[in-house]
C-alpha cells in the first residue's frame, strides 16, 4: 500500500547549521508515528517542512502521489494536515470557539463562520472545553490553550495530524486523559505524527518511532525496538549518535 506521507532526502539549512540532513521516512494510513530525539535534533523543522512553514533545501515530501514541497501552507492544510505548535499559538482576543472555528473554515472541508462555530461545539468536548466556548481566549491556562490548539487542528478534519509536544506539562492524571485522547483520535482512522519528549505516551501511543539526532535519522522501528537502538541511547547521552 502506498504511504500516506512519503518523505525523501530532505535537507534544510539556517545558515551553516545544517537542522535536517538527508531525512527520509514513510507514514502509513493508520500509523501513529513517534519522532523522538535529543533537543534541536530537527524534529520541530520535520514538521515545519510538511506543513509549508519552511521550503527544504532539497528533497521532497508527498501526501498520497501529492507533492507538498512546492505548496503554500494552506494548501497543505486544504489537503488535509493540520498540527499543534510546541508554543501554542491562539488568538487571543478571539472566544475559545471563534479560534477553534478557524481552523474549520480554513481546512479541509471548509465552511461558513456559523457552520464552523457549530462544528468547533462537540469539539470542545472533546478535548476537556465544554461549557466554556465562549470564554475568552486569553485567560486560559497554558494546558487549556495546548487543548483549544488541539481542537482548532481538528476542526480543519485532517487526514494526518502533527503534534508537537502535545503532552509536554500535562501532570500525571491529565496525562493519562490525554494519551487516552490520541489513541481515541487515531482510533477514529486520523494518522498521526507526534514529536514528544514523555517516552510513556511514545510507549502508550506509537505503532512506529523515528529517531532523529543531529538532523538524521538514526533509528527506526516500533517503541521497543527504536528505543534499545544503542546509536539511540548514546543520542541520549550526549555521545556521538551516528557511531
Ligand atoms: N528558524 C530558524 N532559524 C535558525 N535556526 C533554527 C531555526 N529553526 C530551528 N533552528 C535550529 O535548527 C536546529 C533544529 O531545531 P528543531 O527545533 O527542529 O529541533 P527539535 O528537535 O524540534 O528540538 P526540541 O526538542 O528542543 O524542540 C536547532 O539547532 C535550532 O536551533
Amino acid at each position: 500500500m502506498q504511504p500516506l506521507l512519503r518523505i525523501v532526502g530532505l535537507h534544510k539549512s539556517f545558515g551553516g547549521l545544517r537542522a535536517v540532513e538527508a531525512m527520509a521516512a514513510s507514514v502509513r494510513q493508520g500509523d501513529v508515528l513517534g519522532l523522538v530525539g535529543p533537543n534541536g535534533s530537527g524534529k520541530t523543522t520535520v514538521l515545519d517542512l510538511i506543513t509549508g512553514a519552511l521550503k527544504p533545501d532539497q528533497g521532497m515530501i508527498l501526501f498520497g502521489d501529492r507533492r507538498l514541497d512546492r505548496l503554500p501552507p494552506h494548501a497543505i492544510t486544504r489537503l488535509g494536515i493540520a498540527r499543534t505548535f510546541q508554543l501554542v499559538r491562539i488568538m487571543p482576543s478571539l472566544t475559545i470557539a471563534e479560534n477553534v472555528a478557524i481552523g474549520a473554515m480554513f481546512g479541509a472541508d471548509p465552511c461558513s463562520p456559523a457552520e464552523a462555530l457549530a462544528r468547533a461545539l462537540p469539539l470542545l468536548s472533546r478535548v476537556g472545553l465544554a461549557g466554556r466556548a465562549d470564554h475568552p481566549a486569553a485567560r486560559l491556562t497554558y494546558i487549556d490553550q495546548k487543548r483549544v490548539e488541539l481542537a482548532r487542528a481538528l476542526a480543519a478534519r485532517p487526514r494526518l495530524l502533527l503534534l508537537d509536544e502535545w503532552l509536554a506539562g500535562l501532570n500525571p492524571s491529565e496525562l493519562v486523559q490525554g494519551i487516552a485522547l490520541v489513541r481515541a483520535l487515531a482510533e477514529d482512522g486520523i494518522t498521526i505524527v507526534m514529536v514528544e519528549h514523555v517516552m510513556d505516551a511514545i510507549r502508550a501511543l506509537c505503532t512506529r518511532v523515528l529517531v532523529m539526532n543531529a538532523g538524521r535519522a538514526v533509528a527506526e522501528g516500533t517503541p521497543e525496538q527504536a528505543l534499545s537502538d544503542p546509536a539511540v541511547i548514546a543520542a541520549y547521552l550526549g555521545e556521538d549518535g551516528d557511531a
